[in-house]
Protein backbone atom coordinates (compact mmCIF):
# COMPACT_ATOMS: atom_id res chain seq x y z
CA UNK A 1 0.00 0.00 0.00
CA UNK A 2 1.35 3.52 -0.87
CA UNK A 3 1.28 6.36 1.75
CA UNK A 4 -1.65 8.16 0.48
CA UNK A 5 -3.69 4.88 0.55
CA UNK A 6 -2.63 4.21 4.36
CA UNK A 7 -3.75 8.22 4.79
CA UNK A 8 -6.83 7.97 3.42
CA UNK A 9 -8.02 4.79 5.12
CA UNK A 10 -6.62 6.40 8.31
CA UNK A 11 -8.75 9.33 7.84
CA UNK A 12 -11.85 6.82 7.59
CA UNK A 13 -10.44 5.37 10.90
CA UNK A 14 -9.87 1.79 9.17
CA UNK A 15 -6.77 2.39 10.37
CA UNK A 16 -5.24 3.59 13.47
CA UNK A 17 -1.62 4.78 14.70
CA UNK A 18 -1.27 1.11 17.21
CA UNK A 19 1.19 2.57 20.38
CA UNK A 20 0.25 -1.40 22.16
CA UNK A 21 -2.25 -3.61 23.07
CA UNK A 22 -1.80 -5.37 26.02
CA UNK A 23 -3.89 -7.57 28.55
CA UNK A 24 -4.10 -6.33 32.12
CA UNK A 25 -6.35 -5.21 35.02
CA UNK A 26 -8.07 -2.13 34.71
CA UNK A 27 -6.61 0.05 37.32
CA UNK A 28 -8.43 3.09 37.61
CA UNK A 29 -12.06 3.62 38.00
CA UNK A 30 -15.47 2.41 37.81
CA UNK A 31 -14.29 -1.27 36.53
CA UNK A 32 -10.94 -1.13 38.73
CA UNK A 33 -9.92 -4.81 39.45
CA UNK A 34 -11.46 -6.22 36.05
CA UNK A 35 -9.04 -7.80 33.39
CA UNK A 36 -9.60 -6.58 30.04
CA UNK A 37 -7.46 -5.86 26.92
CA UNK A 38 -6.27 -2.63 26.50
CA UNK A 39 -5.87 -0.69 22.77
CA UNK A 40 -3.60 2.12 22.95
CA UNK A 41 -3.92 4.42 19.94
CA UNK A 42 -1.40 7.35 19.00
CA UNK A 43 -2.21 10.85 18.69
CA UNK A 44 -3.18 13.57 20.84
CA UNK A 45 -3.01 17.52 21.01
CA UNK A 46 -4.67 17.95 24.40
CA UNK A 47 -1.47 18.21 25.80
CA UNK A 48 -1.94 17.66 29.84
CA UNK A 49 1.54 18.84 31.08
CA UNK A 50 1.54 15.88 33.98
CA UNK A 51 0.44 13.11 31.02
CA UNK A 52 1.89 9.99 31.94
CA UNK A 53 2.15 8.60 28.38
CA UNK A 54 3.51 11.50 26.28
CA UNK A 55 5.32 9.24 23.70
CA UNK A 56 1.68 8.27 22.84
CA UNK A 57 1.22 12.08 21.63
CA UNK A 58 3.16 11.99 17.89
CA UNK A 59 0.46 9.72 15.64
CA UNK A 60 3.82 9.43 13.48
CA UNK A 61 5.36 7.45 15.69
CA UNK A 62 2.96 4.68 15.76
CA UNK A 63 2.50 1.99 12.68
CA UNK A 64 -1.05 2.39 10.88
CA UNK A 65 -2.41 -0.69 11.71
CA UNK A 66 -5.67 -2.22 10.23
CA UNK A 67 -8.93 -2.31 12.96
CA UNK A 68 -9.69 -5.68 11.77
CA UNK A 69 -6.17 -6.83 12.87
CA UNK A 70 -6.67 -5.10 16.34
CA UNK A 71 -10.41 -6.72 16.96
CA UNK A 72 -9.07 -10.19 15.99
CA UNK A 73 -5.50 -9.94 18.49
CA UNK A 74 -8.33 -8.48 21.21
CA UNK A 75 -10.63 -10.75 21.00
CA UNK A 76 -8.72 -13.81 21.52
CA UNK A 77 -7.45 -12.34 24.71
CA UNK A 78 -10.70 -11.05 26.78
CA UNK A 79 -14.46 -10.12 25.91
CA UNK A 80 -13.69 -6.96 27.08
CA UNK A 81 -11.67 -4.26 25.74
CA UNK A 82 -10.22 -0.87 27.17
CA UNK A 83 -9.96 1.43 23.63
CA UNK A 84 -7.60 4.21 25.06
CA UNK A 85 -4.15 6.84 23.76
CA UNK A 86 -3.45 9.47 23.61
CA UNK A 87 -6.72 10.51 22.48
CA UNK A 88 -8.58 8.01 20.92
CA UNK A 89 -11.67 10.19 19.82
CA UNK A 90 -8.88 12.28 17.60
CA UNK A 91 -9.55 9.29 15.07
CA UNK A 92 -13.11 8.15 14.09
CA UNK A 93 -13.73 5.13 16.11
CA UNK A 94 -16.70 3.47 14.55
CA UNK A 95 -14.94 0.93 12.36
CA UNK A 96 -12.76 -0.28 15.37
CA UNK A 97 -16.12 -0.43 17.63
CA UNK A 98 -18.06 -2.32 14.88
CA UNK A 99 -15.36 -5.00 14.72
CA UNK A 100 -15.38 -5.28 18.24
CA UNK A 101 -19.18 -5.32 18.42
CA UNK A 102 -18.92 -8.14 15.42
CA UNK A 103 -17.30 -10.19 18.46
CA UNK A 104 -19.74 -9.21 21.19
CA UNK A 105 -17.41 -7.98 23.07
CA UNK A 106 -17.59 -5.21 25.86
CA UNK A 107 -16.29 -2.19 24.29
CA UNK A 108 -14.88 0.60 27.14
CA UNK A 109 -13.20 4.04 26.25
CA UNK A 110 -10.90 5.93 28.35
CA UNK A 111 -11.14 9.94 26.82
CA UNK A 112 -11.09 13.60 27.31
CA UNK A 113 -13.94 14.40 25.22
CA UNK A 114 -12.69 16.99 23.18
CA UNK A 115 -13.52 15.88 20.04
CA UNK A 116 -16.43 14.33 18.12
CA UNK A 117 -18.07 10.92 20.15
CA UNK A 118 -17.55 8.56 17.42
CA UNK A 119 -18.08 4.71 17.83
CA UNK A 120 -20.51 2.68 20.57
CA UNK A 121 -19.88 2.51 23.81
CA UNK A 122 -20.83 0.33 26.83
CA UNK A 123 -18.60 2.16 28.94
CA UNK A 124 -17.47 6.12 28.71
CA UNK A 125 -14.46 7.24 30.95
CA UNK A 126 -14.62 10.50 30.72
CA UNK A 127 -11.73 12.72 31.94
CA UNK A 128 -11.81 16.08 31.04
CA UNK A 129 -9.38 18.31 30.52
CA UNK A 130 -9.24 22.39 31.39
CA UNK A 131 -6.70 23.17 28.05
CA UNK A 132 -9.98 21.14 25.95
CA UNK A 133 -12.81 20.85 27.42
CA UNK A 134 -15.21 17.91 26.51
CA UNK A 135 -17.93 18.21 23.71
CA UNK A 136 -21.43 18.11 24.85
CA UNK A 137 -22.33 15.01 23.59
CA UNK A 138 -19.48 13.39 26.06
CA UNK A 139 -20.96 14.81 28.77
CA UNK A 140 -24.41 13.57 27.72
CA UNK A 141 -22.83 10.18 27.50
CA UNK A 142 -20.01 9.58 30.14
CA UNK A 143 -20.67 6.67 32.57
CA UNK A 144 -18.20 7.32 34.67
CA UNK A 145 -16.78 11.11 35.16
CA UNK A 146 -12.76 10.88 36.55
CA UNK A 147 -11.48 14.12 37.52
CA UNK A 148 -7.07 14.24 38.28
CA UNK A 149 -6.57 16.65 40.73
CA UNK A 150 -3.28 17.72 40.20
CA UNK A 151 -3.42 20.72 42.63
CA UNK A 152 -6.44 22.51 45.09
CA UNK A 153 -8.07 24.47 41.99
CA UNK A 154 -8.96 20.82 40.96
CA UNK A 155 -11.59 20.31 42.97
CA UNK A 156 -13.33 23.13 41.75
CA UNK A 157 -12.49 21.69 38.30
CA UNK A 158 -14.17 18.95 39.55
CA UNK A 159 -17.45 20.58 40.63
CA UNK A 160 -17.75 22.57 37.53
CA UNK A 161 -17.06 19.51 35.27
CA UNK A 162 -19.95 17.22 37.24
CA UNK A 163 -22.24 20.21 36.63
CA UNK A 164 -22.11 19.81 33.18
CA UNK A 165 -22.21 15.97 32.80
CA UNK A 166 -25.32 13.94 32.94
CA UNK A 167 -26.62 12.75 36.62
CA UNK A 168 -26.19 9.12 36.16
CA UNK A 169 -22.45 9.57 36.28
CA UNK A 170 -20.41 8.32 39.09
CA UNK A 171 -17.86 10.60 39.99
CA UNK A 172 -14.00 9.92 40.60
CA UNK A 173 -11.63 12.14 41.75
CA UNK A 174 -7.87 10.59 41.09
CA UNK A 175 -4.73 11.80 42.44
CA UNK A 176 -2.47 13.22 39.87
CA UNK A 177 0.67 10.37 40.03
CA UNK A 178 3.67 12.67 40.74
CA UNK A 179 1.48 14.30 43.71
CA UNK A 180 -0.47 11.51 45.22
CA UNK A 181 1.49 11.58 48.13
CA UNK A 182 0.66 15.89 48.72
CA UNK A 183 -3.28 15.47 47.17
CA UNK A 184 -3.93 11.83 48.44
CA UNK A 185 -5.06 12.87 52.37
CA UNK A 186 -6.88 16.28 50.22
CA UNK A 187 -8.94 13.81 48.35
CA UNK A 188 -10.25 11.91 51.39
CA UNK A 189 -10.84 14.40 53.23
CA UNK A 190 -12.78 16.18 50.66
CA UNK A 191 -14.69 12.67 49.95
CA UNK A 192 -15.93 12.22 53.29
CA UNK A 193 -16.95 15.70 53.14
CA UNK A 194 -18.72 15.38 49.90
CA UNK A 195 -19.57 11.99 49.04
CA UNK A 196 -21.18 12.22 46.03
CA UNK A 197 -17.57 11.66 44.75
CA UNK A 198 -15.37 8.48 44.92
CA UNK A 199 -11.42 8.31 45.06
CA UNK A 200 -10.31 5.96 41.83
CA UNK A 201 -6.37 5.40 42.56
CA UNK A 202 -4.23 4.15 39.57
CA UNK A 203 -3.75 0.78 40.86
CA UNK A 204 -1.77 -0.47 38.07
CA UNK A 205 1.11 1.36 39.12
CA UNK A 206 1.43 0.01 42.68
CA UNK A 207 0.56 -3.63 41.40
CA UNK A 208 3.73 -2.90 39.00
CA UNK A 209 1.58 -4.09 36.22
CA UNK A 210 0.96 -2.42 32.92
C1 LIG B 1 -3.35 8.62 29.30
S1 LIG B 1 -5.05 9.00 29.29
C2 LIG B 1 -5.57 8.46 27.65
C3 LIG B 1 -7.03 8.69 27.37
C4 LIG B 1 -7.48 10.14 27.16
N1 LIG B 1 -6.55 10.90 26.40
C5 LIG B 1 -7.76 10.79 28.48
O1 LIG B 1 -6.98 11.66 28.90
O2 LIG B 1 -8.76 10.44 29.09
C6 LIG B 1 -5.78 7.73 30.35
C7 LIG B 1 -6.19 8.18 31.73
O3 LIG B 1 -5.03 8.47 32.49
C8 LIG B 1 -5.23 9.68 33.20
N2 LIG B 1 -3.90 10.20 33.49
C9 LIG B 1 -2.98 10.59 32.58
N3 LIG B 1 -1.84 10.98 33.20
C10 LIG B 1 -2.05 10.84 34.52
C11 LIG B 1 -1.25 11.07 35.68
N4 LIG B 1 -0.01 11.56 35.59
N5 LIG B 1 -1.78 10.81 36.90
C12 LIG B 1 -3.05 10.32 37.00
N6 LIG B 1 -3.85 10.07 35.96
C13 LIG B 1 -3.36 10.32 34.72
C14 LIG B 1 -6.08 10.49 32.24
O4 LIG B 1 -6.75 11.56 32.87
C15 LIG B 1 -7.05 9.45 31.73
O5 LIG B 1 -8.12 9.29 32.63
N1 LIG C 1 -3.88 -1.26 34.01
C1 LIG C 1 -4.16 -0.09 33.43
N2 LIG C 1 -5.35 0.50 33.67
C2 LIG C 1 -5.61 1.66 33.01
N3 LIG C 1 -6.76 2.39 33.05
C3 LIG C 1 -6.64 3.42 32.22
C4 LIG C 1 -5.39 3.38 31.61
C5 LIG C 1 -5.00 4.28 30.51
O1 LIG C 1 -3.83 4.56 30.32
O2 LIG C 1 -5.92 4.72 29.81
C6 LIG C 1 -4.73 2.26 32.12
C7 LIG C 1 -3.44 1.65 31.93
O3 LIG C 1 -2.54 2.12 31.22
N4 LIG C 1 -3.24 0.47 32.59
S1 LIG D 1 -5.71 14.04 26.95
FE1 LIG D 1 -5.02 12.07 27.77
S2 LIG D 1 -3.36 11.35 26.38
FE2 LIG D 1 -3.78 13.50 25.90
S3 LIG D 1 -2.23 14.61 27.06
FE3 LIG D 1 -4.07 14.52 28.36
S4 LIG D 1 -3.86 12.66 29.60
FE4 LIG D 1 -2.35 12.52 27.93
MG1 LIG E 1 -2.40 4.80 31.87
Amino acid sequence: MNLEEIKHLVNKGEMLPLMEDFYTIQGEGHHTGTAAYFVRIGGCDVGCHWCDVKESWDPEKHPPTRTSEIVKKAAQWSDTVVVTGGEPLTWDMSPLTKGFRNENMKIHIETSGAYKLTGSWDWICLSPKKNKLPTQEAYKEANELKVIIYNKHDFKFAEDQALKTNENAILYLQPEWSVREKMMPLIVDYIMKNPNWKISLQTHKYLRIP
